[in-house]
């Protein structure tokens, strides 16, 4: 804990920010031109947090991340079509673990339609809402503020729904009427994308087309919206603290703001919105079973004045579902000289470890080093 959070009593206002059960959301409709001390970036001098500068250092950069055109992939008359694809994929995923992908299947007027309904669904009434608002991981729909409230060090100026599409969706007549429709098709798009981009993966690795999809990396999949109100003191806070995703694969669509970077090379890079791109990045477990071949890579989101910010991040991964099934680095990776670096976890004790920690800008998987 650093010194500017403990000469307040940052637990009874976190608690009683959690139980106005309004957001972020709340807070600026109320008209706040200051934001509450919760919500504060520890200061630049402590070295943890250094890298979570949105000023210092997040200069324009020669880099950007790929943009993978995914045109022609399925044209059986094409094999070194697939062959180019697969190797930007591949390179992308060990150099940057960010990618952009267009030409991927789904309609843009499918990727409109679920910026909207999720904006709707947080621009619901008020006491609406706040029925639906719950930490309780087995409700049908889980919106709140800040997943990691009570354990991160700090508080991001984001509210954010999750639902379930796989293994156990969530039944449709449980999904809030207003992004209802849009949620189930957009579920099943993402979902036929994920496996394509788990077979590119596998084929990347140099292992067969279904393994990533027969090791069970897509049999889960649930959907997360996320709503950053306008903040009135950009500076003082962050959207999403830095963090790696701790799952297999995620499929982000952003809007027009921006304001998503991602760590290369020591410095932060802007992901800019490319209109009807999707951003792909491998989550924690990828890199754990290709033994570091591909990279989980450490991005966040910066507060903005405009807003709000929509984005829909779809994460493949079981979360707290109970599992047996044990992951460690791919058996085929393996060799002399290439020994595995992780042990083997299963996915829940993945991402309870993960969700313990809460976003404090450090790698829940260095604690699977062997
Ligand atoms: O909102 C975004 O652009 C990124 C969200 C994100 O990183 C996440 O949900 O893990
Ligand atoms: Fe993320």
């Amino acid at each position: 804990m650093v010194a500017t959070n403990t000469n307040y009593d940052r637990k009874s206002e976190v608690k009683a920010f959690d139980e106005t059960k309004e957001g972020v959301k709340g807070l600026v409709d109320a008209g706040i031109t200051e934001i509450p001390r919760i919500f504060h970036r520890p200061p630049e001098s402590d070295d943890h947090y250094h890298i979570n500068s949105p000023s210092s250092d997040s200069e324009p950069t020669r880099f950007s991340i790929p943009v993978i055109d995914l045109q022609g992939l399925d044209r059986l008359d094409s094999p070194t079509k697939r062959k180019e694809i697969v190797a930007k994929v591949g390179e992308a995923s060990e150099t940057w673990g960010f990618f952009q992908i267009v030409n991927h299947g789904i309609p843009v007027g499918v990727l409109e339609e679920i910026k909207d309904g999720v904006r709707g669904f947080f621009e619901l009434d008020t006491q609406v809402k706040k029925e639906l608002y719950t930490r309780d991981p087995f409700k049908p729909v889980i919106y709140n503020s800040n997943f990691d409230l009570y354990s991160a060090p700090v508080t991001n100026w984001r509210d954010t729904f999750m639902c379930y599409v796989a293994p156990n969706p969530t039944k449709p007549e449980d999904l809030p009427q207003v992004c209802r429709d849009i949620l189930v098709e957009y579920s099943m798009q993402v979902m036929k994308l994920g496996r394509l981009l788990f077979e590119l993966l596998s084929e990347a690795l140099g292992l067969k087309p279904s393994h990533l999809n027969d090791i069970d990396c897509s049999e889960g999949l649930v959907i997360l919206g996320h709503y950053y109100p306008a903040c009135p003191q950009p500076e003082l806070t962050m959207g999403t603290s830095n963090h790696a995703d701790n799952d297999f694969l995620t499929i982000l669509l952003q809007d027009h703001i921006g304001g998503l970077q991602v760590l290369h090379q020591g410095k932060w890079v802007d992901v800019p919105p490319v209109p009807g791109a999707l951003v792909v990045n491998i989550g924690d477990l990828l890199q754990l079973i290709s033994n570091d071949k591909f990279k989980s890579i450490q991005h966040r989101v910066l507060a903005n004045y405009v807003g709000p910010r929509i984005s829909v991040a779809s994460f493949f991964c079981t979360g707290m579902l109970p599992s047996t099934k044990l992951y460690g680095p791919i058996k085929e990776l393996l060799s002399e000289d290439n020994p595995p670096k992780y042990r083997e976890t299963t996915v829940r004790d993945y991402v309870a470890h993960f969700n313990d920690k809460g976003l404090d800008g450090t790698s829940a998987l260095m604690d699977f080093k062997l």
